[in-house]
C-alpha cells in the first residue's frame, strides 16, 4: 500500500536517500527541515507516517511531538536519530512513537518500517472519526452549507465529482475531504495537476510507460492511476490537458482499464476519480479546446465552490482559523476583534481563501498589539495589492506549491518541467498587464518578441483571453 510520508530532515545527505527510497516503494515524499515548516505541513495536509530527526535548527523534534499528536492524533511517527543515547530511545518509546531507527540505519529496514505503519494505518481507518479527521473545511455560510451537504452525497459511493471554483477557494480541500470521509479512505489518495505538468509528460504521468516507450524512459513507470488504485485520484486543473491526454483520459474512465504509454496490455484499475478546474471548462468546450463527452464523464456530481466575496460571512471564521494555523507555527498568539473582520470583508479577495490565509499570517508576523482591530487591517490592506479580476501572477503560488509535491517526474526532464510550471504563469501575467499585447508583454518579460509567440504557442496560452481584462 502506498502512502503520504512527511519526512522532517534538515541533512540533505540523508534526506535525499531515504527520499528516493521510499519513492521507489511508490510512497509520495514531503521533505522539510524544520519544526515550523514540519507543523504547517501536517496543518495543511494528512499524511500517513511522518519520520523526523531529532536534533533540528528550530529546536528538538522529539521534544515537540505533542504538537504534533494534537493535529495529527493516529499518524505514526519514526524516529531517526544521530544522538544514539538511551534518552533519546526512552524519550521517543515516551511518545508512543512507532519506531525508532538509531542512525545510521539500514534503509531497507526503514524502508520496510514505514510500509508497516501506512499499512498498519491503513487497518486503523474506522467509521468513527477521531480529533484529526474533523472536516478541514471552515465556513457556515450558506454556500458552504450547500457544499457540505454535497460532500455527504458522494461518500458512500464512487459516482465521479468535478470540483469547480476560481482558484484558492478550497478545491484541493474538498477532494481531500471526500476521500478522508468516503469509503476508500484507507486507500491511497494521489493528486495529479494538469497546469503543472508538460502536456507531452502528463500522458506518461497518468497512465505510466514502458521502457524505452520515448526518449527518457529508462525505465518502466507506473502512472498516478495505477498508484491511485483503490484509493481516489484528485485531477487538478483539467481545463489544461491537451486533447491526447483527453483522449486516453475518457477512455479509461469508459472502460476502466489503461495502458501505460509504450505498453501492449490493457490494466483494470479500479479508482475514483475526483476532478477540479478553476476554468470555465464550457467555453474551452465550445472553442472545441475540452471534449465535451469526457465533460459529462466527469461531471456527473458537479460541486461548485463560491468565491470568497459571494460568502463574506465565512470570513471571520476563516481569519480566526488561520490566526490558529500561524500561532501552531510559532507566530505569537493573536486575537481579531469584529471591527476588523468587516475590515477583511471589505476586500474583493480575488485569490479566495489562499489570499486571506497568507494575509492572515502576514497580519500575525507584522501586528504589534496581540488585539488585531481594524486599524492594523486597514494600513496592511492598504499596502497589499488592490482587487480587480485576478492576476494570473497568484498562479505562482500555486504553480509552486504542485510544483514542489510532484516527485515522481520522468529523469532528465526535471529542468523543462519545472520551466514549465513556472513560465506559463509568469507569460500569462505579462499578457495580464499589457492586455494581451504581445510585443509590449515581450518587452516586458525582456524577451525576443518571436521566443514569446514560439512559448505562446507551445504552452497554449490563448493571448485573446487578454485582451480587454484590465
Ligand atoms: N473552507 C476552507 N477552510 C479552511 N481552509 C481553506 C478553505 N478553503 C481553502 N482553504 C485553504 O486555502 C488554501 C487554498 O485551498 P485549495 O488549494 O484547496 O484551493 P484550490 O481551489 O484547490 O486552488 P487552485 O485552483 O489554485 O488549485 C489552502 O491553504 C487551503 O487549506
Amino acid at each position: 500500500m502506498s502512502g503520504r510520508v512527511l519526512l522532517v530532515e534538515d541533512d540533505p545527505g540523508i534526506a535525499t536517500v531515504v527520499r528516493e527510497a521510499l519513492q521507489d516503494e511508490s510512497h509520495e515524499v514531503v521533505v522539510c527541515d524544520t519544526i515550523a515548516s514540519r507543523d504547517r505541513n501536517l496543518t495543511e495536509r494528512r499524511f500517513d507516517v511522518m519520520l523526523t530527526d531529532v536534533v533540528l535548527k528550530d529546536g528538538d523534534g522529539l521534544a515537540t511531538l505533542d504538537a504534533v499528536r494534537d493535529v495529527a492524533p493516529d499518524m505514526p511517527v519514526i524516529v531517526l536519530s544521530a544522538l544514539n543515547t538511551l534518552d533519546t530511545a526512552i524519550r521517543a518509546s515516551d511518545t508512543k512513537a512507532f519506531e525508532y531507527f538509531p542512525k545510521p540505519f539500514d534503509l531497507d529496514e526503514l524502508t520496510r518500517a514505514a510500509g508497516q505503519a501506512i499499512a498498519a494505518r491503513g487497518r486503523a481507518a474506522t467509521d468513527a472519526p477521531s480529533k484529526g479527521d474533523e472536516l478541514p473545511l471552515i465556513g457556515r455560510s450558506p454556500a458552504m452549507q450547500g457544499v457540505y451537504r454535497m460532500i455527504t452525497k458522494v461518500l458512500r459511493n464512487d459516482l465521479t465529482v468535478l470540483v469547480t471554483g476560481e482558484s484558492g477557494t478550497g478545491k484541493e480541500l474538498v477532494a481531500e475531504a471526500i476521500h478522508r470521509f468516503g469509503a476508500r479512505k484507507s486507500g491511497p489518495l494521489i493528486a495529479v495537476n494538469a497546469a503543472a505538468i508538460p502536456h507531452d509528460l502528463l500522458e506518461s504521468e497518468l497512465f505510466g510507460h514502458e521502457k524505452g516507450a520515448f526518449t527518457g524512459a529508462i525505465s518502466q513507470a507506473i502512472g498516478k492511476f495505477e498508484q491511485a488504485h483503490g484509493g481516489t485520484l484528485f485531477l487538478d486543473e483539467i481545463g489544461d490537458m491537451s486533447a491526447d491526454a483527453q483522449t486516453r483520459l475518457l477512455r479509461a474512465l469508459q472502460t476502466g482499464r489503461i495502458r501505460r504509454v509504450g505498453g501492449r496490455h490493457e490494466i483494470a484499475v479500479n479508482v475514483r476519480i475526483i476532478a477540479a478546474t478553476n476554468r470555465a471548462l464550457e467555453p474551452l468546450i465550445a472553442k472545441g479546446r475540452f471534449r465535451e463527452d469526457l465533460y459529462y464523464r466527469l461531471a456527473v456530481v458537479p460541486i461548485h465552490l463560491p468565491p470568497l466575496r459571494d460568502r463574506k460571512e465565512d470570513i471571520g471564521a476563516l481569519a480566526r482559523h488561520f490566526l490558529e494555523q500561524a500561532e501552531v507555527e510559532g507566530l505569537s498568539r493573536h486575537t481579531i476583534d469584529a471591527e476588523a473582520v468587516k475590515a477583511l470583508a471589505c476586500h474583493r479577495w480575488p485569490g479566495n481563501v489562499r489570499e486571506l490565509r497568507n494575509f492572515v499570517f502576514r497580519l500575525s508576523l507584522l501586528a504589534r498589539e496581540d488585539a488585531i482591530d481594524s486599524r492594523t487591517v486597514e494600513s496592511l490592506l492598504g499596502t497589499t495589492a488592490q482587487s480587480g479580476p485576478e492576476k494570473p501572477i497568484a498562479g505562482f503560488e500555486h504553480a509552486l506549491e504542485s510544483w514542489l509535491s510532484e516527485r515522481s517526474l520522468l529523469p532528465g526532464t526535471l529542468h523543462r518541467a519545472a520551466t514549465a510550471a513556472f513560465e506559463k504563469p509568469l507569460i500569462e501575467h505579462a499578457l495580464f498587464e499589457t492586455g494581451g499585447n504581445q510585443l509590449r508583454a515581450a518587452q516586458l518579460l525582456g524577451i525576443n518578441r518571436n521566443t514569446l509567440r514560439k512559448r505562446i504557442a507551445e504552452l497554449e496560452i490563448d493571448p485573446q483571453g487578454f485582451a480587454n481584462r484590465r
